[in-house]
């Protein structure tokens, strides 16, 4: 990656009882996800990003400057969209001219996004004469998304915005955000605690702990780190991208198949085949065995190759690094299990996976 390719922030902040201190870079294009527990800072680096916060650092964005050493660029000056979990739209206006207030501020020759665009996008098409109190939240939301993204911003900034949406809101909403990633060519920095949000949108992660950066990078590799600070975590895991290849209507399944291997997915989402979707696979949904037995009633089994054991990720639980072609997947076994069947890098064993989930 090259600096005009980039965004890269340096930032130092400190307040009372808490201090930031980080240094990233990441892609220009995609989703970025600035991801960790409450209070670890994730709001905050968003706001020195911004410039909502000053902060001594630097701020480079697509190779251009908006903050060094001796310079900061306004943040009216900043081609920026921030979107919040309070959606703030103007209760008084109905929905076309909350799009429009975005609109009209920029330039026509500025302008990168068309009106009608950013409205087909979100859905709004026939939301427009309707007024924001009249509005659910997820639509309240989508109404938003679409007036920032009417400011034709080189960056979209979004602090959680689905935290404040109820489940319904959220699943509602969802396919909008991987439809704007899919067609956007402006980065989006996504703050975000939600595991599933994160492995659903996001193409990189920063892992934030205490204002510390403790991990970046691709989101596959990163999630499927073996030292990865949230493996302890229940719901750490592995991220499969692939595609649907077959539906077994009678049973509910769908066969799915990613680079190193296939497995049968309960269709708990519409699915046909064809489509891409991505798949979440838990470190504690996963064990190994030395043989492909078929005498058993877990379906999905996939050849691997162990890559790195952890041995002690709490007291007697070992966490393994496994690769089923070029895709890491992560289990979770007793560190009895892994005494007891011998297990060691290098060694061929079969996956068995017992539950997967489809995440979009
Ligand atoms: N303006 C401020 N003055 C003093 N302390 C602040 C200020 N802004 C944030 N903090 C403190 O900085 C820490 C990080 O807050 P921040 O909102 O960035 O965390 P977060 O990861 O976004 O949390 P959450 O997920 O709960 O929104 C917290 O301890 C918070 O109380």
């Amino acid at each position: 990656m090259t600096a005009s390719s980039t965004i890269d922030a340096r930032f130092q902040c400190t307040f009372p009882g808490f201090s930031l201190d980080v240094d990233i870079t990441l892609p220009g294009t995609g989703i970025s996800a600035l991801f960790g527990h409450s209070g670890c800072g994730k709001t905050t680096l968003l706001r020195c990003m911004a410039g909502l916060q000053s902060a001594p650092g630097s701020m480079t964005v697509l190779g251009e400057p908006w903050q060094t050493e001796t310079f900061v660029r306004p943040v009216h000056k900043r081609p920026l969209a921030y979107v919040f979990q309070e959606t703030h739209l103007f209760p008084h206006l109905n929905v076309r001219r909350n799009l429009e207030f975005g609109y009209r501020r920029i330039p026509a020759g500025d302008r990168q996004i068309g009106f009608d665009e950013a409205v087909r996008w979100l859905g709004l098409e026939s939301h427009l004469d309707r007024m924001p109190v009249g509005l659910s939240g997820g639509e309240r939301q989508r109404v938003a998304i679409a007036r920032a993204l009417l400011t034709s911003p080189r960056l979209l900034l979004m602090d959680e915005p689905l935290s404040a949406l109820d489940l319904n809101s959220k699943q509602e909403i969802l396919p909008y955000l991987e439809r704007l990633h899919d067609t956007l060519a402006i980065p989006i920095i996504y703050v975000s605690h939600s595991t599933e949000e994160v492995a659903r949108l996001a193409d990189h992660i920063v892992m934030l702990e205490e204002g510390r950066v403790v991990a970046q990078g691709p989101l596959r590799e990163t999630l499927a780190g073996i030292d990865n600070p949230f493996r302890v975590q229940d719901d750490a895991g592995a991220l499969l991208e692939g595609q649907i290849i077959e539906l077994d209507d009678h049973w509910h399944l769908a066969l799915f198949r990613f680079e190193g291997g296939q497995l049968w997915l309960r269709c708990e989402h519409r699915v046909k085949p064809g489509d891409r979707v991505r798949v979440r696979v838990l470190a504690r949904d996963v064990s190994l065995a030395l043989s492909e037995n078929s005498d058993q009633s877990i379906q999905n089994l996939v050849p691997a190759v162990i890559d790195q054991i952890d041995p002690d990720i709490a007291p007697g639980i070992s966490l393994v690094r496994l690769l089923a072609g070029p895709t890491p997947i992560l289990s979770r076994l007793t560190s009895r299990a892994v005494a007891q069947l011998g297990l060691e890098p290098g060694m061929n064993v079969w996956l068995q996976i017992k539950s997967v989930a489809v995440i979009g």
